[in-house]
């Protein structure tokens, strides 16, 4: 009989024998290897951490006890555990389950926001919300050795460690982010486990354990004691028998305890186990005999470079240009394209951890020393570090350049992933320059203008998704690319970036009715450049496509200056709301937000007919 099956929430994992609890477990993993490979996810962090989230909830009644995930990737056991092993088969879909805990989904969810470090300071603000309302509720919060690298965590230990809340922090060391967690925290965390020889521990635990004994508390001053923690552990996060009795220790302690718990990314699938790149942390659609996408997908794939393949070539151009230039990577080497360079060129690839304010004041320090940093980041997590990039960055005008994958909607990871803020956020840092390519060679060339500007800070943005076809240029007009145009063009269509694709096709749509574009590409979007601003000035009609939040962003910047024209030209912003966006497939993301080829076309045919625009589209027929 399937203990899955059997299982109806939480409470009646606390009914369960032992023998019940090992085929269960053995049960989960091979739900989150079968169920994963079908659709995609978060598959190395959920297969780690399936004992500890067990033993979470037998020893802890949530709701009632919060059980906090630090960036949440790894909160799927937990779905199981609560009710939602059925919604695996949409997750992270249009309208499906969410990949990160979802308040919505779950009175047992919290935190959705995919941002690591954070867990911690909710877990503060919250067991200060008990104490004031004179409930003595303790709170549980998971953290992973990745998370435990940035700064927003020790900021809320600091604040935790002198507290005598009832906080439980529940450190997850699997010795990596996705590559081995970079920096000094994680000797110290070996160093706490290999004190006295991890075997001798777990022998200790076990024989103590079997006592009923406590487990191993701090004897050696681990940083989290210095701080005021009573820290607990090393505890095999494998062994739920272990993992229970050092939970319930720290939950009768009624103060902060840290529960270090020593797991295994990947454990049970012999394809994360031996994936030496980041243990399967994030994948595709996998064959799950192999670990590797199916064949078929295989084939279709092959040569489908990514623009992030395409940032890594560049990236290996631009180092051996110029001797000055280094790489900074946030724990995320592999996923930014930055681990060809480092390979290549040892010695000027910094890996921070997930420390993206320290990977940019950082930068301004290797900058001001004479290098030319490049940070590599996902857009979404530039926004942790607006205040470095502003005055730590902006204010010294130093030459660092921000590369930025995954701009734009991202899809699957859903809202604290989309990277729609970056165009807003950057054209408001004075001096700063974006540039967002349109492929791979426009990429390579913008990177390249940006190594090459000391004159202060320049970022380059792109999407989450293959590249798509080269896009020559047919002219230039003071720095803008002009992609199409004809005779009697009546509307300039300002693509940003990767947008030109569909802007382009959209075009060709609109030609075959008789309404004429066209195209233009502005290469550095940001701060709008006087040409750009001329140029749509001598439409009747402008319309700038951005994957990206209208208000504060390249539109709103264009539709600023070209009011102080007196132009009489109408600029429509095509681009997305101020609004947190649902998960779902890029593709059905952009064309819902209007975005996709067709989407354009609608919106300029639609304009096209309005009264005062038909008059103007005809006289300009004149031009
Ligand atoms: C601020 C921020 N930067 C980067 C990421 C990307 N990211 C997601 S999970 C992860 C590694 C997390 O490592 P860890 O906390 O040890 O958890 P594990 O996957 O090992 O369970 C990273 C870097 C993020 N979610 N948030
Ligand atoms: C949880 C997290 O932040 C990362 O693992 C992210 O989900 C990876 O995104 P990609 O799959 O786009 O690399
Ligand atoms: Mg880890």
């Amino acid at each position: 009989m399937s203990m899955l099956d059997e299982l109806d929430g939480p409470a009646a994992l606390r009914s369960c024998t032992a023998a019940e609890l090992t085929q269960l477990a053995g049960e989960i993993r091979q739900f989150l290897v079968e169920s994963v490979c079908a659709t995609g996810g978060h598959l190395g962090p959920n297969l780690g951490i399936v004992e500890v989230t067990m033993a979470l909830h037998r020893v802890f009644q949530s709701p009632f006890t919060p059980i906090i995930f630090d960036t949440g990737h790894q909160a799927y056991v937990h779905k199981i555990l609560t009710g939602r092993r059925g919604g695996f088969s949409k997750l992270r879909t249009a309208g499906g389950l969410s990949g990160y805990p979802n308040r919505s989904e779950s009175k047992h969810d919290l935190v959705e926001n995919s941002h690591a470090s954070t867990a911690l300071s909710y877990a503060d603000g919250l067991s200060k919300a008990f104490e004031l309302t004179g409930s003595d509720r303790t709170v549980v919060a998971v953290v992973g050795d990745g998370a435990l690298t940035g700064g927003l965590a020790w900021e809320a230990l600091n604040n935790l460690g002198v507290s005598r809340r009832p906080v439980i922090v529940v450190l997850n060391d699997n010795g990596r982010s996705y590559s081995p967690t970079a920096g000094g925290l994680p000797r110290h965390l070996h160093r706490l486990h290999d004190r006295r020889g991890y075997a001798a521990v777990v022998a200790m635990l076990g024989v103590a354990g079997a006592q009923g004994g406590p487990a191993e508390s701090d004897v050696t001053g681990s940083i989290f004691t210095a701080m005021g923690f009573e820290y607990l552990g090393p505890v095999p996060g494998h062994d739920l028998a272990a993992l229970e009795r050092a939970l319930a220790q720290a939950a009768a302690r009624r103060s902060p305890v840290l529960v270090h718990c020593l797991t295994q990314k990947g454990r049970g699938y012999t394809p994360a186990e031996n994936d030496d790149a980041d243990r399967l942390h994030s994948v595709g659609v996998l064959d799950v005999a192999t670990g590797r996408p199916p064949q078929s997908s295989q084939t279709t794939r092959a040569g489908a470079a990514t623009w992030t393949d395409a940032f890594a070539e560049a990236m290996l151009e631009a180092g051996a240009r110029y001797p000055e230039l280094v790489g900074i990577s946030a724990a995320m080497l592999g996923p930014t394209g930055l681990q060809p360079f480092a390979d290549r060129f040892p010695g000027r690839c910094f890996d921070v951890g997930i420390a993206e304010q320290h990977a940019i004041t950082s930068a301004a320090g290797l900058a001001m020393g004479g290098a030319h940093p490049v940070v590599a980041l996902y857009a979404t997590f530039a926004g942790r570090a607006f205040d470095q990039l502003l005055l730590d960055v902006g204010l010294h005008r130093l030459p660092v350049t921000l590369s930025l994958d995954r701009a734009g909607i991202t899809g699957p990871d859903g809202p604290s992933h989309h990277g729609i803020w970056d165009l807003a956020m950057l054209g408001n840092i004075p001096g700063m320059r974006v540039a967002a390519p349109r492929d791979a060679t426009s990429l390579a060339e913008e990177l390249r203008e940006a190594v090459a500007d000391q004159r202060g800070p320049t970022a380059l943005r792109f999407p989450k998704s293959n590249l798509g076809p080269a896009i020559p240029a047919l002219g230039h007009h003071d720095g803008v690319d002009i992609l199409r145009t004809a005779d009697r063009a009546s509307v300039l269509v300002v693509a940003v970036g990767a947008t030109a694709v569909a802007a382009l096709s959209a075009a060709e749509a609109l030609a075959a009715e008789g309404i004429e574009c066209t195209v233009v590409d502005p290469r550095w979007v940001l701060p709008v450049a006087e040409p750009l601003v001329s140029l749509a000035a001598s439409y009747p009609l402008a319309v700038t496509v951005e994957d990206g939040v209208r208000t504060g962003g390249v539109g709103s910047q264009i539709a600023q200056a070209l009011s102080a024209t007196g132009a009489d030209t109408t600029l429509v912003n095509l681009g997305l709301p101020t609004a947190y966006i649902p998960h779902g497939s890029r593709t059905e993301l952009l064309a819902r937000y209007g975005l996709d080829a067709s989407g354009i076309a609608n919106a300029i045919r639609t304009l096209i007919d309005r009264p005062v625009l038909a008059r103007l589209h005809s006289k300009s027929g004149q031009r």
